[in-house]
Formats: structure tokens, C-alpha cells, sequence
């Protein structure tokens, strides 16, 4: 059997990385829209106990599946690995798996799932890891983050996003800068991630060699680490179109050694303070201030309060936000609105109706730095209709 036959009888997997509010749901979207002919199965991995992020990804032929773990070491040899065994159990449904990791996530422990364990390894292969840059944010990124510096120090495919909203030299500059820390990879400029499929999807470009001069202890598999947490809660599967479940605790004792308790206080809350640690030789880093804050109005908000209310919270305080997010239902409005912010940058739309199986509910999530959850609450609770 030649290479190429070899290669093409594993299910293609792709990972698509890149910072918060970098624009993986953009492409996602774009991926999951376009004519191709091809049916892809989703894994979505996201930040945070409220789910908005599976509510946004498009309603296709394809299926989605809901990893919620703020602690991606943890959701990639649990969760992702069961998964994906479930998936080529339905050989020949998928032509390729697509996995999307949280804005937070280190793509290491994820890539290293399809060459440490066996039975994926055997049916799946890593076509490859594509990264999406904000071309604003990333600089400022590089220097706090270092799991951003992580998603572009892996990439084979790097998307430099959002060039609409830098100048030319920026541009240069940004890209000398991921350039230094990655020669390798492929660099696309594009505004909403336009760009081909074929530009990032069945490239058979993840380059292990690459990989290893980069982080030699990746073959390593960790024996220490034990996943033995409430599996029942790990994952959700969503068919086609159907609303999701908000029931997205994860077991305090995930057996990885972390301390997940905070993880307990329910949907308030989600502090990410694991600080940096390593499995099988490698670093994997998580921020020890990020904190995500998840507010629910059990119904309505009043449009003429809310709206003031954001665009006053991205003036004064966009700076903290690095990402949020709400999907809201707006007295008399039979759409949802669905608001995206990143930093003091704001969108909002209404989209699909609201299905009369859903309760209409609003939501807002943000994640950040020094967020002042009850002043947060606060405000979103006074925009009640
Ligand atoms: N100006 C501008 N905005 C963009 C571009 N691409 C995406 N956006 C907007 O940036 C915001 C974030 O995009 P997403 O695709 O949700 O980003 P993400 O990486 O999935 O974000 P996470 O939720 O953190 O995973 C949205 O409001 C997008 O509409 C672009 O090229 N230019």
C-alpha cells in the first residue's frame, strides 16, 4: 500500500486553534456553508458553563459535539478520545472530523491524542492544526497569553484574521512577529476568514518532525494520568438542530491531579487558576486570572435598557473583555439577538426566530480579566423586561 492509500483510509481530523474572539466560529461557519459535498462531524470544546458557543455554530447536515471542560488536558484524554472512538465506530457518515478548541487551549495534549492513543491513532489521522490570528489582538496576546503563543507555535496553517481592522504596517508587524515563532506554517491573510477550503482542510500537513524538534517529549504518553470523571456530564451530542442542555458541570475529581472544586459553584462562575503544569514532558499552560463570568435571565430583556447598557460596558470596561458573548430575547421580537464582543469591539444581530419549543431565556457570558461579577450581574439583571 502506498503512503497516499495508507493516509487516505484514516478519517482526516483537523483542529482549529487561535486565540478568544480570534474568528474559529467564523471559519467553522464558512466551512460548514459552503457547497463541498462533504459531511463533517463538529467538536466544539468551549470555555465556560453556559453553552452559547454550539447555539452559534450554523444548523448544517452535520453534527455537533459538545466538549465543556474549562481544562482542555482533561477533555482531551477523557472526553475527545471517546468521541472520536465513537465516531469511526459510524465509519463512512464522516468524511472529516473538524475539532474546535476553547480560545484557551493549548493545541499539544490535543494533537497528541491521535499519535499516543492507539485506537485513534489507528483510524483517524491529524490533517492538520490551523490557527486563526487576530491581526489587533494578537501582538498584545504574545506577551500575556502563552497559550496563544502555543496555538501559533503549532499551526501549520495560521489564518491572520481581521485585516480590516489594522493598517499595513501592522500587518507587517504581526506577521514578523509570528514568523519568529513559527517559520513553517503557512500564513493567510483574511478578512472573516475568507479563504478556500482547500487552503485549510485535507492538507496532510501536520508535520510531526516539526513537532518534535519543538516539544521532544511529545510521543510521550503520561501513564499518571488518570480520566475517571463523571462521564455521564463529559459530553453532549447534539443532532441536527436540537437545543442543548445547560447541565454542563464537570466532576469535581477529574483524576487529573487538578484541583477542579471551583468548578462545583455551579453556572456563576468558572475560575481558571491551574496556573502552568506539565503531562508527558510537555507544558501546558492555563491563565491564573482569567475568570469567565455566565449571567441568565430567565426571560426577557428590555432592548432600550440593554443596548445602552453594553455599549456602555464596551466603553468603559471593553479593555477587561476579552471575549463575551450573549444570545438575549428581546421583549416583542420574535428573533434572537445575538451580541459578540471582543475587547471594546461590538456586534450584534438578530438572527433565527426563536423555536417554539425553546424558552426564551437570555444570556451573557464574559470572560476576562478583573471582572466585577456582581456589578456585572447588576447591570444585566436592572435590563429585565
Ligand atoms: N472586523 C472583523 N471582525 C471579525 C472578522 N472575523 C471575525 N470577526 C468578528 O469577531 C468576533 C469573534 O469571531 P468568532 O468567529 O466568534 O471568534 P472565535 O475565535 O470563535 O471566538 P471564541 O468565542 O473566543 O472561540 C465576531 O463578532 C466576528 O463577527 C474580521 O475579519 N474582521
Amino acid at each position: 500500500m502506498s503512503l497516499s492509500e495508507a493516509l487516505s483510509d484514516k478519517t482526516p481530523v483537523t483542529v482549529l486553534t487561535g486565540y478568544l474572539g480570534a474568528g474559529k466560529t467564523t471559519l467553522l461557519n464558512r466551512i460548514l456553508s459552503e457547497q463541498h459535498g462533504k459531511k463533517y462531524a463538529v467538536i466544539v470544546n468551549e470555555f465556560g458553563e453556559i453553552g452559547i458557543d454550539n447555539d452559534l455554530v450554523v444548523g448544517a447536515d452535520e453534527e455537533v459535539f459538545e466538549m465543556n471542560n474549562g481544562c482542555v488536558c482533561c477533555t482531551v484524554r477523557g472526553d475527545l478520545i471517546r468521541i472520536l472512538e465513537g465516531l469511526m465506530r459510524r465509519k463512512g457518515k464522516f468524511d472529516a472530523i473538524i475539532v474546535e478548541t476553547t480560545g484557551l487551549a493549548d493545541p499539544a495534549p490535543v494533537a497528541q491524542t491521535f499519535f499516543i492513543d492507539e485506537e485513534v491513532g489507528r483510524k483517524a489521522r491529524l490533517d492538520a492544526v490551523v490557527t486563526v490570528a487576530d491581526a489587533k489582538w494578537l501582538t498584545e496576546r504574545l506577551k500575556d497569553a502563552p497559550e496563544a503563543k502555543s496555538q501559533i507555535a503549532f499551526a501549520d496553517v495560521i489564518l491572520l484574521n481581521k485585516t480590516d481592522l489594522v493598517s499595513g504596517e501592522e500587518l507587517e508587524e504581526v506577521e514578523a512577529r509570528i514568523r519568529g515563532l513559527n517559520p513553517y506554517a503557512r500564513i493567510i491573510r483574511t478578512e472573516k476568514c475568507a479563504v478556500p477550503l482547500d487552503a485549510v482542510l485535507d492538507k496532510g500537513a501536520f508535520d510531526l518532525d516539526r513537532i518534535l524538534a519543538l516539544e521532544p517529549a511529545f510521543l510521550e504518553a503520561d501513564d499518571h494520568h488518570h480520566h475517571d470523571h463523571d462521564h455521564g456530564h463529559g459530553h453532549h451530542h447534539h443532532g441536527h438542530g436540537h437545543d442543548h442542555h445547560d447541565d454542563h458541570e464537570h466532576g469535581p475529581d477529574c483524576g487529573c491531579g487538578h484541583d477542579h472544586a471551583h468548578e462545583d459553584h455551579g453556572h456563576a462562575h468558572h475560575d481558571h487558576g491551574h496556573g502552568e503544569h506539565s503531562h508527558g514532558g510537555l507544558k501546558h499552560y492555563h491563565d491564573e486570572h482569567m475568570k469567565s463570568v455566565a449571567l441568565e435571565i430567565p426571560g426577557d430583556v428590555d432592548p432600550h435598557k440593554f443596548m445602552p447598557w453594553v455599549n456602555d460596558l464596551a466603553q468603559t470596561e471593553g479593555q477587561n473583555f476579552l471575549r463575551w458573548k450573549g444570545i438575549l430575547a428581546f421583549k416583542d421580537e420574535p428573533r434572537r439577538f445575538v451580541l459578540q464582543g471582543v475587547h471594546m469591539i461590538l456586534d450584534g444581530d438578530l438572527q433565527r426566530e426563536w423555536k417554539a419549543e425553546e424558552k426564551r431565556r437570555s444570556k451573557l457570558v464574559f470572560i476576562g480579566k478583573d471582572l466585577d461579577e456582581a456589578k456585572l450581574r447588576q447591570g444585566f439583571e436592572a435590563c429585565a423586561a
